[in-house]
């Protein structure tokens, strides 16, 4: 697997963040607008994980970063690790793709697959009970499937498990295609872990917190999804959801469309495409996780009436299938508050956890805006305390109800049986 993204030599550059302030929504979509609000408007910021990599600029990148997801749930990054050659790459490949006459794609159609790995016509999926827009492929870690599985007696998500569809005939007509797609997912897995550790730290928890979670085999879903332009104002690519799992990380084309809301406000902001950037969103179960500390950002796509097809590639990263995930991080809200952030946050948090592994409130405030504060996050045991007293949910079936509800024709096929 290719680990680019832990490679990075950091340069420990000033801090880049930079700040695309949030553009007046598209006129053809006014009618859905709410009105334009009085309190300031949103950014989305731009973060350098090579920020994140140095150690003189991590703390402001922390800062930044815990900011952007206290605030809206979402934030591009750059430096990420991610060749372009690789990102215009993955782009091409899927191009290529659903460029292939139908009848090739429909070898892949996504029904075939017992793991909900392949094709999907447009007009097949329903976001927010409206048609979404869009041509969409997915696919998932290249794995065995699981032998013992049995519809309607095994947990349903044991199924999820399983291989791509790789059609011959669609591998000879786009010999790059494959290599391409798997080379491409290894290393979003790779960027992913390093954005899940940052948000660890950013949380005042231990750097491994979301790795041990995630296992040795986190389950992630690629989608690459095409927006035909359209004459008809009223057809939305993508309805307004919320993603359901841990972290996305997209990557989009230049025609943009893309909008998120401000939770504060309910304003739609473009997201608007910025070259050799991922947009990165917070999914439901981090809200979840979190206590509503960090949001899950709602976003949708508007429709297409640029005269151009649009293209993104989200990628859905969530821990293994098997895991048990603690209902809340405990101990969060003593854990951060910065002053910086909270004025009111209170001066005390009367600790009853053991002090040697627990700093007092007083003590991580005054302490995190220093350079030590990696250190000294690390030195902080909080993710003990956050995985001891909650009830667990299991992901694996967080997923499958994601993946069930979006494509109810595997379901019935694969899955809807008697044990
Ligand atoms: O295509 C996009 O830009 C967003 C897609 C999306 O939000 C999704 O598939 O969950
Ligand atoms: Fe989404």
């Amino acid at each position: 697997m290719s680990n680019l993204a832990h490679e990075l030599v950091p340069i420990c550059p000033m801090s880049t963040a930079m700040h695309i302030k949030a553009a007046t929504p598209r006129s053809t979509v006014a009618a859905n607008q709410n009105k334009p609000s009085k309190t300031s408007t949103p950014t989305i910021k731009t973060l350098s994980l090579q920020d994140f990599n140095c150690p003189s600029t991590r703390p402001q990148f922390l800062k930044e970063m815990r900011e952007s997801l206290m605030e809206i749930g979402t934030f591009y990054i750059k430096d990420h690790g991610i060749s372009g050659n690789m990102t215009q790459g993955a782009m091409k490949a899927v191009q290529d793709y659903f460029a292939l006459p139908l009848e090739e794609k429909k070898k892949m159609m996504i029904g075939n697959s017992k793991h909900f790995r392949g094709y999907k016509l447009i007009g097949e999926e329903f976001t927010n009970n409206q048609v979404d827009h869009r041509e969409q492929l997915q696919f998932g870690p290249e794995q065995t499937p699981i032998e013992s599985f049995i519809p309607g007696c095994s947990p349903n998500y044991d199924g999820l498990q399983g291989p791509n569809q790789w059609p011959a005939s669609t591998l000879a007509l786009l010999p790059e295609f494959q290599p391409c797609i798997l080379d491409f997912m290894a290393q979003l897995e790779s960027l992913s872990h390093r954005l899940m550790d940052a948000v660890a730290l950013s949380l005042g928890l231990n750097v491994s917190f979301f790795r041990d979670m995630f296992g040795q085999t986190p389950y992630y879903r690629l989608k690459a999804a095409k927006y035909p332009s359209v004459s008809k104002q009223t057809i939305i690519g993508c309805g307004a959801h919320k993603d359901t799992g841990f972290l996305t990380v997209l990557l989009q084309d230049a025609v943009g469309g893309l909008q998120g809301q401000d939770p504060k406000t309910g304003q739609w902001m473009d997201t608007r495409p910025v070259p050799d950037t991922f947009i990165v969103t917070m999914g439901e179960s981090v809200e979840r996780l979190t206590g509503g500390l960090y949001h899950a950002t709602v976003h949708r796509v508007l429709n297409n009436t640029s005269g151009h097809d649009r293209y993104s590639i989200p990628f859905f990263f969530d821990p293994a299938l098997q895991a048990q995930i603690p209902a809340r991080i405990s101990g969060l809200d003593q854990a951060m508050c910065p002053a910086y952030l909270h004025a009111s946050c209170g001066d005390d948090t009367s600790d009853s956890e053991d002090e040697s592994s627990l700093a007092t409130t007083k003590d991580r405030k005054a302490q995190w805006d220093t350079m030590a504060m990696v250190e000294r996050l690390d030195s902080l045991d909080l993710d003990s305390t956050a995985t001891r007293d909650e009830s667990c949910w299991s992901n694996g079936d967080h997923v499958f109800e994601t993946v069930h509800r979006c494509h109810p024709e595997v379901y019935s096929r694969w899955y809807n049986r008697e044990c």
